[in-house]
């Protein structure tokens, strides 16, 4: 070991976090080299701890490819969080190590349980946007609620959060003992990233502080005892929902993957996808629901199938997978949830209350089953 190999491996690490940030809360703590075996401590905030857990073999994988290097123990130290300031979770409070021992390089330490006191999680998914997937997460949700299970509501969906709008709710959450609460509503414990920043900001976030901020929704949120956390997924496929459904993989195990779409075949492509991502990541997928099945004219009650209609039936049944429902377009459900009052709630004997308490029913059979 000389003082530049110590030297240039301080220069490698500094960059890294420079460019994969956040730098300003994050320091090296200790660097040392013997005989070819690299100790590096790193001291961070809870927000930085939450970032770095998700680039650390990245950053593993940089350092092993300097020619002074054989093997690696990394480990994050938190600084200690004050009152206003959430916590990263369990294992990071006070100084105590977050990765601790030796372990070979490349390799990164098993994931924290996420949600340690939630039974299940129910992820509510769609191919693509547009599709309702909010607005059926909130009334099931409310629904599930309803039949008596303590249940959450976590708005995943950090570069479009719907949950503040259709739950009309604009409080700020509090902070108690380093973590937040969630904001009660409906019966529901709720939280999302639109009750904390601005919609425009959170828009331009990149990748690694979209995790993050995912990250910190569910390990900084003191979630309680719960029977099931209802999560609102973002649209689509890509890597947010793929390390979402990684990190949950546990609790999803408990409960499962919902899949929202239309019946035109656009969207039942898209779908198709939602399951395919699932199977990857072994989540057992609940079902599918077919939202906007129909249009019922407020007037003459006349049906008519704007999308075409019974597609999704169809597909479920090609893709061996339950069908669980259909939520016809009406005007009452959009009304509701710009009201800030989910139709279940507002109307509960409406029928299409009743096509979303169906379904809930339907899931909350599931979950029993998966925990006899
Ligand atoms: N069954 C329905 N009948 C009438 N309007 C509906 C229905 N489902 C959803 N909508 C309306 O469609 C719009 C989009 O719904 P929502 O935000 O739930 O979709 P989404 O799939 O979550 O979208 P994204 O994830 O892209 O933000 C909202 O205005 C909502 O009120």
């Amino acid at each position: 070991m000389t003082a530049t190999d110590i030297s240039s491996l301080r220069d490698l690490i500094s960059r890294f976090l420079a460019a994969n940030g956040p730098t300003e809360q994050t320091s090296i703590e200790a660097l040392t080299l013997e005989e070819g075996h690299a100790h590096l401590i790193l001291r961070t905030t809870a927000r930085g701890a939450a970032f770095l857990q998700d680039v650390q073999k990245m950053l593993e994988e940089k350092m092993t490819q300097h020619p002074a290097v054989t093997g690696l123990t990394l480990s994050l130290t938190a600084h200690r969080p004050t009152s206003s300031q959430p916590r990263q979770a369990d294992a990071a409070r006070g100084h105590r190590p977050l990765a601790l021992g030796r372990k070979p390089a490349g390799r990164s330490a098993p994931p924290e349980a996420c949600l340690p006191d939630v039974k299940a999680v129910i992820a509510v998914a769609s191919g693509k946007g547009g599709v309702g997937k909010s607005t059926t997460a909130v009334n099931l949700a409310c629904c599930l609620a309803r039949l008596g299970l303590r249940t959450g509501l976590l708005d995943a969906d950090i570069h479009g959060p719907s949950l503040p709008h259709m739950l009309g709710d604009q409080q700020k959450p509090t902070v108690e003992d380093g973590r937040l609460r969630p904001l009660e509503r409906w019966g529901l414990e709720t939280m999302s990233i639109g009750y904390l920043v601005d919609r425009e900001q959170a828009m331009i976030w990149r990748g690694p502080m979209v995790m993050g901020a995912l990250t910190q929704l569910m390990s900084d949120v003191s979630w309680g005892t719960l029977d099931v956390l209802v999560v609102d997924l973002p649209p689509g496929t890509g890597d947010a929902q793929l390390t979402l459904t990684r990190k949950l993989s546990d609790r999803l195990k408990a409960g499962g993957a919902v899949i929202v779409s239309t019946p035109q075949d656009i969207a039942l492509l898209d779908a198709r996808r939602g399951v395919t991502l699932f199977e990857k990541t072994g989540t057992p997928v609940l079902g599918l629901i077919e939202n906007m099945s129909y249009f019922c004219c407020p007037h003459c009650q006349e049906r008519t199938d704007l999308f075409g209609h019974g597609g999704a039936r169809k597909e479920a049944e090609a893709l061996n997978i339950p069908f669980l429902g259909e939520i016809p377009l009406l005007r009452d459900i959009r009304c509701s949830a710009d009201e800030g009052t989910p139709l279940v709630l507002r109307e509960p004997d409406h029928p299409a209350s009743q096509a979303y308490m169906t379904i809930a029913r339907t899931l909350m059979t599931e979950l029993a089953a998966r925990d006899a």
